[in-house]
């Protein structure tokens, strides 16, 4: 390898805004960078709602390939998008400081929260965690399916009579998106939402070392704890998962939900704190367990 530092994206407008913004750290730091997009399938098939593709990484794999064959040296991605298990040989080996984890609902028209109590609004997403947070807020509303990439969902916005349509607050915000009104949700996010994780071969210790600088210990410990109570919920159930860690003069905050998937009216939640010394990890999927054993009484 020669010096340059090959960052392997998505080719989404938010996916090589996202490489660029590890590109320019790098750069701040001595380090040359070079962007390879690459296509990926969850880029491609565009109408199947993702939850009914049942790949996992459907936007991570093309990337994990090109690591594996070394035609990069790092892939960018949003943390959220990268599944609980990575592939033999990979390791996260940066996850810089998080941005804005909320999600937003964006409309063309201003909308007025007596509004949305009283008209039988059409919100799309294509996500079931929001589908299922919305309907358990208004469930007199009514939830389009939406997918694809930031932009492409906005001008799907543009053309139909929804009422909203459901974000994530980071993508708005890095692709600078203007000419919609938003609204941040008060909703918690999908696990790891507004990071972005930052993958090498594990093997490959000199990049490992020239990451080190761009990572967050905060935040990786904060959406890694978050994997974990997906993951753990994802071996007992497959019901719409949302969570949200955080640290505060040094104690950790941890709040996780999940809904039920026949009936949005029901959620099981679960708040703690969590030292920073403790195992964390072990807490939350000690919490995560007891969250699925209160389900499996009331079924
Ligand atoms: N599901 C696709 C995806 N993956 C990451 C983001 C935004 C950035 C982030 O949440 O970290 C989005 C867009 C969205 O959910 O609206």
């Amino acid at each position: 390898m020669n010096n340059v530092i090959r960052i392997g994206t998505r080719d989404s407008r938010l996916a090589l805004w996202q490489a660029e913004f590890v590109a320019k750290t790098l750069q701040k730091i001595g380090i040359p960078t070079e962007i390879i997009p690459v296509k990926s399938q969850g880029d491609i098939n565009l109408t199947t709602p993702l939850y009914e593709m049942g790949i996992q990484g459907i936007f991570t794999k093309t990337l994990d390939v090109a690591l594996i064959e070394n035609k990069i040296d790092i892939a960018v991605h949003s943390y959220k998008d990268v599944p609980t298990t990575l592939p033999k040989g990979l390791v996260i080996a940066a996850v810089p400081e998080r941005g804005n984890y909320t999600d937003s609902l964006v409309s063309k028209k201003q909308i007025e929260v007596r509004e949305l109590f009283e008209s039988k609004c059409i919100i799309a997403t294509g996500s079931v965690r929001r589908k299922a947070q919305w309907l358990h807020s208004y469930p007199h509303h009514h939830i389009e399916p939406l997918r694809g990439n930031v932009l492409t969902r906005l001008q799907k916005l543009e053309t139909h009579g929804w009422d909203g349509a459901i974000f994530a607050s980071a993508g708005l915000q890095r692709l600078e998106i203007k000419g919609f009104y938003s609204y941040e949700l008060p909703f918690l996010p999908a696990p790891g939402q507004g990071a972005l994780a930052i993958v090498a071969r594990e093997e490959d210790e000199k990049i490992r070392a020239m990451l080190e600088p761009l990572h967050h210990s905060e935040t990786g410990l904060c959406v890694s704890l978050e994997k974990t109570f997906l993951k753990t919920l994802e071996g007992g159930c497959s019901a719409p998962i949302a969570c949200l860690a955080t640290v505060e003069n040094k104690r950790g905050y941890f709040r996780g939900e999940f809904y039920e998937l026949k009936n949005f009216s029901k959620v099981y939640t679960t708040e703690f704190h969590f030292s920073l010394n403790d195992d964390a990890h072990q807490i939350v999927k000690n919490k995560a367990i007891q969250l699925l054993k209160k389900k499996k009484n009331y079924d």
